[in-house]
């Protein structure tokens, strides 16, 4: 169930399983039943107050409606307006309890906002935007979508939408689920099965379910050079700190031989420093080229400085065979010329903007798209390369059209060298030979798991030393403690 549809696909999902014969009002008797038994699961008999919009979203809170009262719970409907559409009105024609009009000031214990679902168009207004301002979200539970959001973009119009407990939903999470502010919104998800079939899109949640088939695990002949080689390019002396975590990174995550390449003048502080991650100086693009040429995979940015010499040293790798992991100072220094940026790269390139960096390569595309999922599909065509926009919504996108969004994702890994450590970690997955979409799914994803598990007190250094349990969980085994 890790694929996400937009309103258009859900619609289309909806419309094939009628086609195939399965009328619409036996969907919305699934659905309206796997609300109502969402609710017993999570609380007691109580009073329940179920708004009841005009469309087929109000349809399934009649429904809703009718087994709460079926098994003796306290309640009645409020109706914005008569139900318009056939289905909604055979299933308030089932409906023998009472109806108010929306708004009766009742006391209740729960409110089911039945009201719009994901597909609305036009903002609340009246008696609905009143409701949605004041009834607080512990007593809410949203039928599709909390009503008011934009399914497809996660923003409420107008800024106004109920905020609620539980949202339930049907077939497959909608881009309103996962993405902020949508996503905040919502309060738990539960996806119901209505029956509807397989459908397959594009975007998916970042789960091992994309990926962890493919992950990279050694064979039992491994050997060092075998796991893949990654290196990692290190600033100057005073800023040596991320190569290293992002060498880290690389390691914990598999690789099997992780070398930072660094300056001579930030030699010494390195040496100080590392032991099973290698250590090597360069000086200039022809010693860099030397160095790298073995290498499968390279992490450049963190903390490299937005010099002439990062952008050179970014040339210098994408003529090598090593897929690129793009961060930091290395994409800032492109600000003033992302074309150059994008024609060196190549498809298996790996870019990993934070927000801003992200506006600075590409100037405005944020801002201007709907949601940030279209955001990073059009940078990663533009770039022709995989696209990882971070945020507590991370989105990774390639060049295809294929795109994840990051559900595990947790405010302790905003910190300081957070995101040199996944720079690395999606190094060392590339350095693996795991394909760069997968591989950026796959860091993004351990990355957030380590940094949720740990919580309150996470610093940057911490999260290499986290990834070996999750990796045992991917691995099936008990980790070691
Ligand atoms: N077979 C299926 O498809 C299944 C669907 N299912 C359920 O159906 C739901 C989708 O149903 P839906 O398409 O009828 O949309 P929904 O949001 O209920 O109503 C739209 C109506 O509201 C009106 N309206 C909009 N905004 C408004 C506003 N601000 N203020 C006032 N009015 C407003 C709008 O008017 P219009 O904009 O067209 O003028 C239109 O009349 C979905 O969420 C799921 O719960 C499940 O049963 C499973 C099977
Ligand atoms: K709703």
């Amino acid at each position: 169930m890790s694929n996400i549809l937009t309103v258009a696909e859900m619609g289309a999902a909806d419309a094939a399983a009628i086609a195939a014969g399965t009328p619409g009002t036996v969907l919305m008797e699934r659905a309206g039943l796997a609300v109502a038994e969402a609710i017993r699961e999570r609380h007691r008999r109580c009073r329940v107050a179920v708004l009841c919009g005009p469309g087929n979203n109000g349809g399934d809170g009649y429904v809703v409606a009718r087994r709460l009262k079926r098994w003796g719970w306290p309640v009645w409907v409020e109706a914005s307006a008569p139900p318009a559409t056939p289905d909604a009105k055979a299933a308030a024609a089932r409906w023998r309890g009472e109806t108010v009009s929306l708004g009766a000031q009742r006391q209740t214990d729960l409110v089911v906002d039945a009201l719009y679902g994901a597909g609305l168009s036009r903002p609340l207004d009246g008696e609905a935007a009143r409701l949605a301002r004041t009834i607080p979200r512990e007593q809410v539970i949203a039928i599709d979508t909390p009503s008011g959001l934009s399914g497809d973009t996660g923003q409420p119009l107008k800024d106004v939408a109920f905020r609620a407990a539980l949202t339930v939903t049907f077939h497959r999470r909608k881009p309103a689920h996962v993405l902020q502010p949508g996503r905040g919104y919502c309060g738990e998800v539960v996806v119901a099965d209505i029956g509807l079939g397989d459908t397959v899109s594009a975007l998916s949640e970042n789960s091992p379910d994309l990926w962890a088939h493919r992950f990279p695990w050694p064979s039992i002949e491994a050997h060092k050079h075998a796991r893949g080689r990654l290196i990692v390019i290190s600033g100057e002396a005073a800023s040596t700190g991320a190569a290293r975590l992002a060498a880290r990174g690389g390691l914990r995550v598999g690789a099997g031989l992780v070398t930072v390449l660094s300056p001579p003048g930030a030699l010494a502080e390195h040496a100080a420093q590392l032991e099973a991650v290698m250590l090597k100086a360069f000086e200039g693009e022809a010693a860099l080229a030397e160095a790298a040429e073995a290498a499968d995979a390279a992490v450049i940015g963190p903390a490299a400085g937005v010099t002439a010499a990062t952008r050179a040293n970014l040339i210098t790798l994408a003529h090598t065979g090593a897929a690129l992991v793009v961060d930091a100072d290395a994409l800032t220094v492109f600000k003033d010329r992302p074309d150059d940026l994008f024609a060196a790269l190549d498809r298996d390139d790996v870019l990993t903007p934070h927000p801003g960096e992200f506006e600075r390569i590409f100037p405005g595309l944020l801002k201007n798209s709907p949601e940030r999922i279209t955001a990073a599909r059009t940078a990663a065509k533009r770039a022709g390369a995989i696209v990882l926009l971070k945020g507590p919504d991370t989105v990774i996108a390639a060049p295809d059209g294929r795109a994840a969004v990051n559900l595990n994702g947790s405010p302790w890994l905003a910190t300081a060298g957070s995101g040199d450590v996944l720079a690395g970690l999606i190094g060392g997955l590339l350095a693996q030979g795991m394909d760069s979409f997968e591989a950026a799914c796959a860091g993004a994803w351990i990355h957030a798991e380590a940094g949720a598990g740990f919580g309150p007190g996470l610093i940057a250094e911490d999260l290499p030393g986290l990834v070996p349990a999750r990796l045992a969980d991917l691995h099936g085994r008990p980790p070691i403690r």
